[in-house]
């Protein structure tokens, strides 16, 4: 079967945070991140969760390199949407390959909705011997229905409980080079 169209749900949808309200949400998460980070001796380990995570990742990255912090890159793939609107059992397609001990790890994604993936994910980290790992979210979805204990430190937006694209985030593999953020109609 054909995944449904971008064109054909983009006229309907609604645009939820537009790319100016969304480079200010990044801009005062990396002022905070910044001032949290600022003291160390080495830099944070900086691991963007792909595909969603990268274009949030990228300007969170600059707006801290204008800042003054250094970060050290490395990603990671672990979906559990694979393209459909909702999740399923999370998929490792790739892991971080520097090594964790002792380091502060700073978690970069898209979204923090149901938790599943920055829970398996941080947890993860943890068993690698990381000394500390933080979360950074450009959206958090607003509902009830997120795991115990999974909380982002650094926020960018909230974004309703509808299904959401655009600015890293997917509709069925397509959108995520949208300078906005979208909700599907209902
Ligand atoms: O809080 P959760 O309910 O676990 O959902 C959040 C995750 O879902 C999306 O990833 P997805 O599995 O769609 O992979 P992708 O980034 O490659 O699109 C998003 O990038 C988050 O990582
Ligand atoms: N694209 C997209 N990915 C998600 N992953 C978890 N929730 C969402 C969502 O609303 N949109």
């Amino acid at each position: 079967m054909n995944a449904p169209r971008l064109a054909d749900v983009l006229g309907d949808a609604d645009v939820i945070h537009d790319r100016a309200a969304l480079e200010a949400a990044i801009d005062t998460m990396a002022d905070a991140i910044h001032d949290d980070y600022a003291d160390d001796e080495r830099p944070p380990l900086f691991v963007t969760i792909m595909h969603g995570g990268m274009p949030f990742a990228a300007q969170l990255a600059f707006a801290l390199g204008e800042r003054g912090l250094d970060v050290e890159f490395d990603y990671l793939h672990a979906t559990r949407y694979r393209g459909n609107i909702s999740g399923s059992g999370l998929a490792w397609l790739h892991r971080p390959a520097t090594p964790m001990t002792g380091r502060r790890v700073l978690l970069v994604d898209d979204i923090l909705d149901e938790g599943h993936t920055l829970k398996a994910v941080g947890r993860w980290c943890e068993d690698q011997g990381a000394a500390e790992v933080r979360v950074a979210v450009l959206a958090v979805k607003v509902h009830d229905r997120c795991v115990d204990g999974v909380c982002a430190n650094y926020v960018g937006v909230e974004v309703p409980d509808r299904y959401v694209f655009g600015y890293g985030m997917d509709f069925h593999e397509q959108g995520r080079n949208l300078p906005a953020i979208y909700a599907l109609a209902e």
